[in-house]
């Protein structure tokens, strides 16, 4: 029987480091807008961004992000090529020849993103804690930002919400990331056979194409269950305010109306083809 491949973990780890690095700005615009309603959109959040917290603002709460992609994203390919492994009998370099069915493409993307997801509950909620802090980081006097990094923001969480406040909105994050990823994985396999001839690897800007739609359009599924599970995560700070998934989406859309759910939607896309056709082309290469 084959072994769990190791280097479909590594290829994983730093192809999502790559794309993170890319995206991190996209992504701090993103919270801010989905979770604070003081930004008049994209381009006004960027520039308060940049005038009160220098370009240093943009990259607030990536550090736990860069440190956890390595477990996240490999665990994601790494557990999606597995299960295809399991429900194909083919590696990753047999699958050329043997094509698998979407229907196997859809439930691997599925358990990965569903095993994945709570390997990110922790860290997303740090990152997601860490960019809504608006305070300029250098600040004299008393506007001190609540947490002076992503490791205070840990042992504050843990002290003031117990070990289960770090799985604050991993219930939610699981909700958005199982069938979106098995999407993700979908689109990406669909789109690489329509411009690969049968047999043969896809070429490098098929990958990058294909990577930066998968990337798209599983983002644009993702985005409204996004939108809560940020404020899930957000909930714990004035006390709490939700009473589960089901309430937080009902006073939000009664709130701002059913637009909330579309809240970031632009910038996600934006962010996410770059980053997504990074993620595919350094992993088809490691793997090559
Ligand atoms: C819609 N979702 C949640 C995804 N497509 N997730 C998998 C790719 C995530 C990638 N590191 C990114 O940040 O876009």
């Amino acid at each position: 029987s084959r072994t769990m491949p190791a280097e479909e973990f590594v290829a994983g780890w730093i192809s999502g480091a790559l794309g993170l690095i890319l995206g991190h700005p996209f992504d701090t615009i993103k919270v801010r807008l989905q979770s604070q309603s003081k930004y008049r959109g994209i381009f006004d959040c960027a520039m308060q961004i940049y005038q009160h917290e220098s370009i240093l603002g943009f990259f607030k709460g990536m550090s736990f992000p860069i440190a956890s992609i390595a477990i996240v994203n490999s665990v994601l390919f790494g557990v999606y090529s597995n299960v295809l492994l399991a429900l194909t009998s083919t590696t990753h370099q047999e699958r050329r020849s043997q094509p698998p069915s979407y229907t196997d493409i859809f439930i691997a993307g599925c358990i990965g993103g569903f095993v994945q997801s709570y390997c990110l509950a922790p860290f997303d909620l740090v990152k997601v804690r860490l960019q809504n802090q608006t305070e300029p980081k250098v600040q004299l006097g008393s506007l001190q930002p609540r947490y002076r990094g992503p490791l205070h923001c840990v042992s504050s969480i843990l002290q003031k919400e117990g070990p289960q406040g770090l799985l604050r909105g991993s219930g939610t994050l699981m909700l958005r990331d199982t069938p979106t990823l098995g999407i993700y994985f979908v689109t990406y396999e669909w789109l690489c056979r329509q411009y690969t001839p049968k047999g043969q690897n896809p070429s490098s800007a098929t990958v990058l194409v294909a990577g930066g739609c998968a990337g798209i359009t599983s983002w644009v599924t993702a985005t409204p269950l996004d939108v809560i599970k940020c404020r899930m995560q957000m909930d714990g700070l004035k006390g709490k305010v939700y009473h589960g998934v089901l309430d937080c989406m009902v006073s939000s859309v009664r709130q701002e109306g059913p637009g909330v759910f579309f809240r970031g939607i632009t910038i996600n896309s934006a962010r996410a083809f770059p980053v997504n056709a990074i993620t595919f082309l350094s992993y088809e290469y490691l793997l090559r």
